[in-house]
């Protein structure tokens, strides 16, 4: 079968589904190949090769099997964009990935979605962000490395991808290369096997801007790390501007040899803190007005994003997926979606990330984090060793339960709502201005949330 072919089978297809369905569900399928009766699609997301496998299946293998193609079996495939060399268009979402660099160069795939246009800033990721653009102004190199950190889909490759875009617009010449640090494991791997090294050393010394994503990858990979740090220096010495980012603050990696460890230190560390309603509104708002640039029919009732970026916290992937989902409804159904349908269309969504950690695990996690004793915790002290803790179990009790203050305060040794008050106030002043608390908050609520 060739796309051509396909070409005939999608207009067929048109006609049979009617014109909505045939532009959200059809119309962006990519035919890949047919093998052996099975014909491989590319779709741009999980949720649409699920849609579209149990909404449409069937009538496409019926047209396909009428216009005379040899298929039996269909498989929806989504390609990582990202991440992965043989990434193709996406496009449904106008995604074209495009290699960082020269050919002869190592790298990713860049998605042309990530861009500073389209990255929402927010108190949680102010900082990374003015960190990124400053590094993307290019100029002299302040700070090299650029350390990015934080939870899983909070925008750390969103922003190196921005910095790559921005820096290959002003001077299309530099060499930019972008990789996650298992395709770094597994070009060196390789170069060893193929006793390539000169060249795998050549190639990666004469970039000028060198991004590793996911370097935590690295941790206890000896050899790896070993390759990594030669070509880190030389090309900190050569005054050439390297990125990294991970999911933790270098000091946090285990498995990282002392002197990695410092390199990544040694210029700057910025994290993307998890996002606040705030943040997540603002994404909502901004997607949608971009989803609607395409599709004016979009009607959303008042309310809905709210709700949205009230209940969907976990991170910037599952609230942009709650999006595509009542997208999807509301091309389906033709209405307007509505709280209820809303509710409805995200209902599995939401119970996955209702918040289920309990005030008792709370208390545990963070008595054995300060090697404090449980007792302590719902007990009468009132040294600073124990108080503060204690504080900052309140304000993980409070962002990651349901529970009012008042109940709060009863699971701890009966304390009056006030008290509670004070310390989710106190604990909540403190992460702005020590550090330590603040991170310890984070890698707490880390462990919780897992
Ligand atoms: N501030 C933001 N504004 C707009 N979109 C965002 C923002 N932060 C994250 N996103 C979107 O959320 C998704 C996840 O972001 P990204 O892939 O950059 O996360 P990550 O931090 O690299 O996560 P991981 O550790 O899983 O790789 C992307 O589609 C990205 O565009």
């Amino acid at each position: 079968m060739t796309n051509e072919h396909w070409g005939k089978v999608r207009d067929s297809l048109q006609q049979a589904v009617g014109q909505n369905n045939y532009r959200n569900w059809i119309e962006p399928l990519e035919f890949a190949e047919l093998e052996d009766g099975v014909a491989t699609f590319l779709v741009p997301t999980n949720f649409m090769s699920n849609w579209v496998e149990r909404n449409f299946g069937d009538q496409i293998l019926q047209h396909l099997v009428r216009s005379g193609a040899e298929v039996s079996r269909l498989v929806f495939a989504v390609p990582k964009l990202d991440k992965s060399p043989a990434a193709t268009p996406d496009r449904a979402t106008g995604a074209r990935p495009v290699r960082a660099e020269g050919d002869d160069l190592p790298g990713a795939l860049l998605d042309n979605r990530f861009t500073f246009d389209s990255f929402v800033v927010g108190k949680p990721n102010q900082l990374a962000h003015a960190a990124a653009r400053r590094v993307a102004e290019g100029g002299p190199v302040t700070f090299n490395p650029l350390f990015l950190y934080g939870g899983v889909g909070l925008g750390k490759t969103h922003l190196m991808h921005a910095i790559a875009w921005d820096m290959r617009a002003r001077d299309p010449s530099l060499k930019v290369v972008y990789l996650s640090a298992e395709q770094f494991m597994y070009r060196f791997v390789q170069a060893l096997r193929e006793k390539q090294m000169m060249d795998f050393k050549h190639l990666f010394r004469s970039v000028d801007v060198l991004m590793v994503d996911d370097v935590q990858f690295i941790a206890g990979k000896e050899s790896t790390q070993e390759e990594f740090f030669h070509t880190f220096n030389a090309l900190v010495d050569h005054n050439k501007q390297i990125i990294l980012s991970a999911d933790r603050a270098p000091g946090e990696i285990k498995d990282l040899e002392d002197r990695i460890r410092s390199r990544l230190q040694s210029g700057l560390v910025v994290d993307l803190h998890p996002t606040d309603y705030e943040l997540r509104l603002g994404i909502l708002q901004t997607k949608v007005a971009r989803y609607r640039e395409q599709y004016p029919e979009l009607k959303i009732a008042d309310g809905v994003l709210e709700f949205i970026a009230h209940r969907l916290t976990t991170n910037v992937r599952v609230l942009e997926g709650g999006l595509m989902r009542l997208f999807a409804f509301a091309s389906l159904v033709g209405q307007e979606i509505t709280l209820e349908k809303a509710q409805d269309a995200l209902a599995d969504i939401l119970r996955m990330t209702d918040r289920k950690v309990t005030v008792e695990e709370i208390q545990r996690k963070v008595a054995e984090h300060y090697n404090i004793r449980m007792s302590d915790m719902v007990g009468p002290k009132r040294q600073r060793v124990v108080a503060r803790p204690r504080q900052v179990a309140m304000w993980l009790a409070k962002e990651l339960t349901t529970r009012s203050l008042p109940d709060i305060g009863r699971r701890f040794g009966g304390r009056d709502h006030t008290t509670v008050m004070h310390g989710v106030r106190r604990i909540g002043e403190l992460i702005k201005t020590d550090s330590q608390i603040a991170e310890d908050v984070e890698l707490l609520r880390r462990a919780l949330e897992a």
